[in-house]
């Protein structure tokens, strides 16, 4: 009998023995640093001369792997292996697939620090995040796996006399699915295994930051007896390798989680119709943010300030949902920048192998690049309340930055940096917080501290995000109780983690029959 859904517990570090747990899983991963990853295709392991290296963010001279990378030629391969496999997968019973998933989740929570130490090395989570992003990985296939376990019973319609009337749901074909490097295990299942256990077969093609996890996950759906061509592993080149996946006529579906302008132009280009091609492809692109706090004049301000730190400096602000914009009300403002001021400047950047690191790297050298660009604008723009400062000698590390006096339409206050700095906007009125935080083209999830009733119903009416939080931090949606995505340019809504959302993997099929 399958137990309900609940989700995976997060490791409570303050306990040695789960430290000393987590310290030998590091030592075990480092051990084995600097390995080749073969590309899989049909189950076959082929290993390229072309290879994608992955470094530790921490330590930019430490490989953590060289992984196959893949051509077109090897693309065209995945995609006709897919096409072939789904055949035979679609033939499946929706309950033999979600017991792969299952299987998958027993063999995720066995391995757990073993896989959130990859996640250590190879994206510069520190501890605690890593931990979480192995536990929403356990969530997705023991969600999914019951989802589609729901999906497969009668499904609900009017009684109609002197006719039956059925609906199924059934899978669409072969999909790609190309996940971000700041998620690489969770989101990388998720995006994977809910498409998979709807019957889809698929080309993974993971992020070039973080293709060891990726392949960690490969191992772990090979040892759980996936039947080989369900997910074909295809490390390589967006531009190269990507745009000719999303093209490509035998394919049904994209499911996309990353940058806005990648996400438009996969978007774009799924939308024409190749030779020989006779359907719509689907495309569901989960997209960036420029997430916004509003800490209102009555709140309780430690407890708010708490909040966004954890909200904006999480993974190093390399979240979607992280928060960049701060909207203070009123007389709340002075008070706000002081205490931010104050336990900014106490957290401890550093690298994430280290316990109690709060603030680790960033992914990569570009990424430093780009985010002390928009530190150097943020000096124009605001005034520099704390941090600032970035060092890439050894990691990629940057201060946990806050810019104060912030007006609403800055380029720090608009445009997405994936990174740890925070800008600050005073509004006089919680109306105009609310019309601030509403003004960007993104709109994927925001928070509100406040304890004025008629304020929070007006935020839950007109606060336009995809995942609204009250009194709490905005980053950390948990699979089956907040389902995660955006509106606007933050993408398709596809609600990673709801009920909605093997559906979008899925056609339904009406059947009448008059007795
Ligand atoms: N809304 C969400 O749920 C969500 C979740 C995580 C990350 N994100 C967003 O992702 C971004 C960070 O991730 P990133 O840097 O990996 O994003 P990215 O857009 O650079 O890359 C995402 C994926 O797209 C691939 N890619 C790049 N060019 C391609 C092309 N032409 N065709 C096909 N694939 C291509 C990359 O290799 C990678 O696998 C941020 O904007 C963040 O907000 C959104
Ligand atoms: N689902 C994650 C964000 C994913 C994007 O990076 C959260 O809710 O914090």
């Amino acid at each position: 009998m399958l137990k309900p859904f609940s989700n995976e517990p997060l490791t409570d570090f303050t306990r040695e023995e789960n430290r000393s747990k987590m310290k030998e899983a590091l030592q075990k991963v480092r051990n084995s640093l600097g390995r080749e990853y073969p590309l899989i295709i049909g189950g076959e392991q082929i290993y390229t001369e072309e290879k994608i290296i992955s470094y530790n963010p921490s330590r930019h001279s430490e490989v953590v792997g060289k992984v196959s990378r893949a051509d077109r030629a090897l693309a065209q391969r995945a995609v006709e292996t897919a096409a072939e496999t789904f055949l035979s997968w679609r033939q499946v019973p929706p309950e033999a697939r979600a017991r792969y998933l299952f299987k998958a989740a027993a063999i995720m929570r066995k391995r757990k620090h073993e896989l959130s130490a990859w996640m250590v090395l190879e994206a510069g989570k520190n501890w605690v995040e890593a931990d979480a992003d192995t536990a929403e990985a356990i969530d997705f296939l023991e969600f999914y796996g019951r989802e589609m376990i729901r999906l497969a019973q009668p499904q609900p319609v009017t009684p109609y006399p002197g006719e039956e009337n059925t609906l199924e749901y059934l899978p669409l074909g072969v999909g790609v699915i190309i996940p971000p490097w700041n998620f690489p295990l969770a989101i990388l299942t998720g995006t994977t295994v809910g498409p998979v256990v709807a019957g889809n077969t698929v080309v993974l093609k993971p992020a070039s930051n973080t293709p060891v996890i990726a392949y960690k996950f490969m191992e772990i759906m090979q040892e759980a007896g996936l039947p080989p061509g369900v997910i074909n592993f295809l490390p390589g080149s967006g531009s190269e390798i990507g745009d000719f996946l999303v093209g490509h006529p035998l394919i049904h579906f994209i499911n996309f989680t990353g940058s806005k302008d990648v996400g438009l132009h996969i978007n774009s280009l799924a939308a024409q119709i190749a030779p020989g091609q006779k359907w719509i492809k689907r495309v569901a692109a989960e997209m960036g943010g420029k997430d916004a706090i509003i800490i209102d004049e009555d709140c309780d301000l430690d407890d708010a300030v708490a909040g966004v730190i954890t909200s904006a400096y999480g993974f190093s602000g390399q979240k979607c949902s992280a928060c960049s914009r701060l909207i203070v009300v009123g007389d709340a403002y002075r008070p706000v920048l002081d205490k931010l001021a104050e336990k900014v400047a106490q957290l401890k950047t550093g690298p994430a192998e280290d316990y109690g690191t709060d603030v680790g790297p960033v992914i990569d050298e570009a990424s430093f690049n780009k985010i002390m660009s928009y530190i150097r604008i943020g000096r124009e723009e605001g005034h520099l309340l704390t941090g600032g400062q970035g060092d890439s000698s050894v990691g990629y590390f940057i201060q946990p930055t806050v810019f104060a006096g912030v007006a609403p339409h800055a380029r720090i206050a608009q445009e997405e940096i994936f990174g740890p700095v925070l800008a600050v906007i005073q509004a006089r009125t919680f109306d105009e917080a609310i019309a601030i935080a509403n003004d960007t083209e993104y709109g994927l999830t925001g928070g509100v501290y406040s304890r004025n009733r008629a304020h929070l119903e007006k935020a839950r009416r007109e606060f336009h995000v995809g995942n609204l939080y009250f009194n709490r931090k905005c980053t950390g949606a948990l699979v089956g109780v907040q389902p995660f995505g955006g509106f606007k340019m933050s993408g398709t809504n596809s609600k990673a983690g709801g009920r909605d959302y093997l559906k979008l993997f899925m056609q339904a099929k009406s059947i009448s029959e008059r007795f």
